[in-house]
């Protein structure tokens, strides 16, 4: 359902110019994961992504964050498994990042925040015809989050950041083709969270299955930088603003169970 709660104009989004809280929403996103809170769920399953890079379009800058996006016209690249009881479409990823290699994740585990986080977001093809429709329902959406952590160059991601200099300001678009996202997931993808939330992002809605790794993937200084060297602003705007701390604040966990699939 569409968050019809009204909104608490009493704080902004530095960024988007809207309430930061969804009062009378009570499962919103991105939370802190308090381990030992956390509920082991034997009866979890593994997840099983399926993604064919031949459904890669291409990058876009839609001034909060760069989206690679992918053909969902049918079930070429899909989710299932996990907590999911039905088969989700690819549509697109992500990343959210810090202006410092300190903070940029939107979630965090037991208050770590990692310098960036990617978002690979999924819709319930079995139920819905499209993501526009599937965004408004509490069972529409399937989002893998995989936090970023500083180490090793990612040959995998360095691609991508290639490409980046030609999406630098909003509202840019670029061809990008043949990249398997199944590279930027981590070696273990059997140990996960998973809780009922809201995409972190306009619009706001609760229709999220979270599905957060515990493994994160290693990327370098250099190609963190070049994400900094994003814009959020166009290239015909007066001032440019750095695209950076584009996460949004933590939510109430408002009596939710955060399930781990591992012990
Ligand atoms: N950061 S998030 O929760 O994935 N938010 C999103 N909002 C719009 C569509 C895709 N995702
Ligand atoms: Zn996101």
């Amino acid at each position: 359902t569409v968050c019809s709660s009204k909104y608490v104009l009493s704080q902004m989004h530095p960024i988007w110019q809207t309430p930061l809280a969804v009062p009378g929403g009570d499962r919103q996103s991105p939370i802190d994961i308090a381990v030992r809170k956390t509920q082991w769920d034997r009866k979890l399953q593994p997840l099983e992504m399926r993604y064919d890079p031949r459904t890669c379009q291409q990058i876009w800058n839609n001034g909060y964050s760069f989206i690679v996006e992918y053909d969902d016209t049918s079930d070429r690249s899909t989710l299932k498994g996990g907590p999911l009881e039905d088969q989700f479409r690819l549509c697109q990823f992500h990343f959210h990042w810090g202006e410092s290699n300190a903070w940029g994740s939107e979630h965090s585990v037991d208050r770590h925040l990692f310098p960036a986080e990617l978002h690979l977001v999924h819709w319930n093809a079995d139920k819905y015809s499209l993501f526009e429709e599937a965004v408004l329902e509490d069972n529409g959406l399937g989002v893998i989050g995989v936090f970023l952590k500083l180490g090793k160059r990612h040959e995998g991601l360095q691609k991508l950041v290639d490409a980046l200099p030609a999406v630098r300001h909003k509202d840019s678009v670029v061809e990008f083709s043949r990249f398997d996202p199944a590279c930027l997931l981590p070696e273990n993808t059997e140990d996960y969270w998973t809780y009922a939330g809201s995409l972190t992002t306009p619009p706001l809605t609760e229709a999220v299955t979270w599905m957060v790794m515990k493994q994160p993937i290693e990327v370098s200084h250099d190609q963190l930088a070049v994400f900094r060297s994003l814009l959020f602003t166009s290239a015909e705007e007066e001032v440019q603003r750095s695209m950076v701390n584009n996460f949004r604040v933590q939510q109430p966990l408002a009596g939710r169970t955060v399930r781990s699939s591992f012990d």
